[in-house]
């Protein structure tokens, strides 16, 4: 690189182009890489789910939400999560995108044993992130907020709680929130079956 001109073309400019990222991602376990053992406790969440749920708050309205959410892995041991929804009317017909949220689920490692807790990153495009602990029994997660921050224009978001388990074959969560003065309180909470995986 140039000391005076960060954009001047470098001169590894001329290398071939390189191929489109060439490693698979699969939110199927029939498909793509081998899962990383470390993630056995978690392969019932891998898959796309989608469904419906009920969310609300002390300041707010209750409403009706639909959600996708992709829980999918690289072969390496960590899960990719990530989740859209958006707001019904009593139709269940779309109304506007509401909730978006990416982030990463970590199974904690004890040396070579997997334990049953497992760390999550989570980011929502509103200025907030989120970083959980969760306690895995049987298929359900328990995850409460370790940390949270927050852009300087976000809402005051101080902690949040979340439950999610497979029932039936269908992914249920829970999630309640501390948020703008209220103490945690219920904010979300759905049914979701799988659509792929
Ligand atoms: C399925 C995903 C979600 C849906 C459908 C959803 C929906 C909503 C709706 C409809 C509101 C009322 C204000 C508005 O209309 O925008 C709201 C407020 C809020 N949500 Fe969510 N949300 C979701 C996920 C989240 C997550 C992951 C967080 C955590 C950071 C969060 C934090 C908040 C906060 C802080 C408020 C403001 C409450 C207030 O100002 O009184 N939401 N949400």
């Amino acid at each position: 690189m140039s000391d005076d001109n960060p954009l001047a073309p470098p001169p590894w400019l001329n290398a071939p182009p390189v191929d489109p990222y060439p490693y698979e991602e699969s939110h199927d376990l029939r498909v793509g890489p081998k899962l990383h053992p470390s993630l056995d406790g978690l392969l019932p969440y891998i898959g796309v789910w989608r469904g419906r749920g009920r969310g609300g708050f002390p300041t707010i309205e209750d409403f009706d939400f639909a959600q996708e959410i992709r829980i999918s892995h690289d072969g390496r041991p960590f899960l990719s999560y990530e989740s859209r929804a958006w707001i019904l009317d009593e139709q269940s017909r779309p109304v506007r995108p509401a909730g978006r949220e990416v982030g990463w689920w970590r199974p904690v490692l004890d040396g070579d044993r997997v334990t049953d807790e497992l760390e999550a990153l989570l980011t929502v495009p509103t200025g907030v992130m989120e970083l959980h602990i969760g306690r895995r029994k049987g298929t359900q997660i328990e995850f409460v907020t370790d940390a949270v921050v927050r852009t300087a224009t976000a809402k005051e978001v101080t902690a949040g709680h979340r439950l999610f388990g497979i029932v039936e074959g269908a992914l249920l969560y829970a999630q309640d929130m501390a948020a703008v003065g209220q103490p945690l309180s219920p904010h979300l909470s759905a049914r979701l079956i799988r659509v792929a995986g």
